[in-house]
């Protein structure tokens, strides 16, 4: 009782999803002797699900996260595992299967209404007793609903996008990321590498154009769906392993994994001619303007968003519904690096 008293204290003291990963397969673990438990991310790429491990323990080891460096490649298809994917298929609870060694794999979905993205995979020597699976039951329950709470804390309530708290540590996993490539070159190397058929990292800032015009003219209500169907086109325009944040009022940025420039200004201006080309309810047509750049370890997060910054009113003084890239503005000599303390205001 002691034990799991302490494992209940140690998961609900949490308050991101790596730690509560590892706390709660560390509780499963002890409390129903299993001989290994994971963590498994199932992710819906074009209707199709995967299965990717995102943190492990096995008996008499510590938990540890499993290294999701590629962060394109989704995992196994779910077909891999037929057991688990006719549960998920028919929404059940849980699903278990021997193999020939005797070992016990139950797989627990988490639930969140219709959708299950996290899924806990527990192998025990044995069959479970009830004892055991109602130990595992209760666990569950707590996780499910911390993960429920952390969701909840992340998002956005207007739109569901992520929000700006969640943008801070999105970002400083992709600057680490980067941290390795950006090492290389570091040493009498040009601070911002220019091969365009070289992927890297991206952070773009969207803003509405004259949203204040449609909040005015409009009124708040259709202003709200405005950045609604705006948030949906964001969401459905870029790819599943780039986020979308809203910062607040009518900005958004999104960090871009892995591409190319040529690809980041197809992805981007792609998103951008979606939004102009949308009949917006009442409203009509609306624009954004959109100002990007390459991120880069070696540059603090408030240098990289005050670059996109400068890069998106450069784009708001030259005509709206544009998309402009920092590094080509500099470049190109329309747009000086300032490293003011104009960029603060993000911190
Ligand atoms: N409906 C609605 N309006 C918001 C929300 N948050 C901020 N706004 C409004 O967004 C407008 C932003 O206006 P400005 O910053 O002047 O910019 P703009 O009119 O978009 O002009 P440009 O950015 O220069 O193209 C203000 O009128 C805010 O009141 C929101 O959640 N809902």
């Amino acid at each position: 009782m002691d034990s799991l008293l302490k494992h209940m204290v140690d998961m609900t003291g949490h308050r991101d999803h790596t730690m509560l990963d590892i706390s709660v397969i560390s509780a499963v673990q002890e409390l129903a002797c299993a001989s290994q438990v994971r963590v498994l991310t199932l992710a819906t790429v074009r209707g199709k699900v995967f299965v990717r491990p995102r943190a492990l323990i096995r008996a008499g080891e510590t938990a540890q996260m499993i290294d999701t460096a590629d962060q394109q490649h989704p995992g196994d298809p779910i077909e891999r595992t037929p057991a688990l994917a006719q549960c998920i298929a028919r929404h059940e609870t849980s699903a278990e299967l021997a193999n020939e060694a005797g070992e016990h794999t139950l797989w627990l979905p988490i639930w969140l209404g219709d959708k299950a993205d996290t899924c806990l995979e527990i192998v025990h020597p044995t069959p479970y007793t009830r004892e055991t699976i109602h130990v595992i039951g209760g666990i569950v329950n707590v996780y499910r609903n911390f993960q429920n709470l952390l969701d909840y804390s992340e998002r956005d309530s207007l739109t569901g996008l992520l929000n700006r708290k969640t943008f801070d540590d999105q970002l400083s996993k992709m600057l680490a990321a980067s941290t390795e490539q950006d090492a290389i070159t570091l040493p009498g190397e040009p601070e911002r590498r220019t091969h365009s058929d070289e992927e890297k990292q991206w952070l773009a800032v969207v803003d509405v154009d004259h949203f204040k015009h449609v909040n005015d003219r409009f009124g708040h209500l259709y202003g709200d769906e405005v950045l609604i169907l705006i948030a949906n086109l964001l969401t459905t325009s870029f790819r599943a392993q780039d986020r979308v944040f809203r910062f607040g009022g009518e900005e958004f940025v999104v960090l871009l994994r892995s591409a190319t420039l040529d690809n980041a200004k197809k992805i981007i201006e792609r998103f951008r001619m979606n939004v102009a080309a949308h009949d917006f309810p009442q409203v009509g047509k609306v624009t954004v303007s959109v100002g990007f750049v390459s991120i880069s370890a070696l540059e603090a997060p408030v240098i990289i968003l005050g670059h996109a910054d400068q890069a998106l009113y450069y784009a708001k003084s030259h005509g709206r519904n544009l998309v402009c890239h920092y590094d080509e503005l500099v470049s190109g000599g329309l747009l000086q690096t300032i490293e003011s303390n104009d960029t603060a205001e993000f911190f």
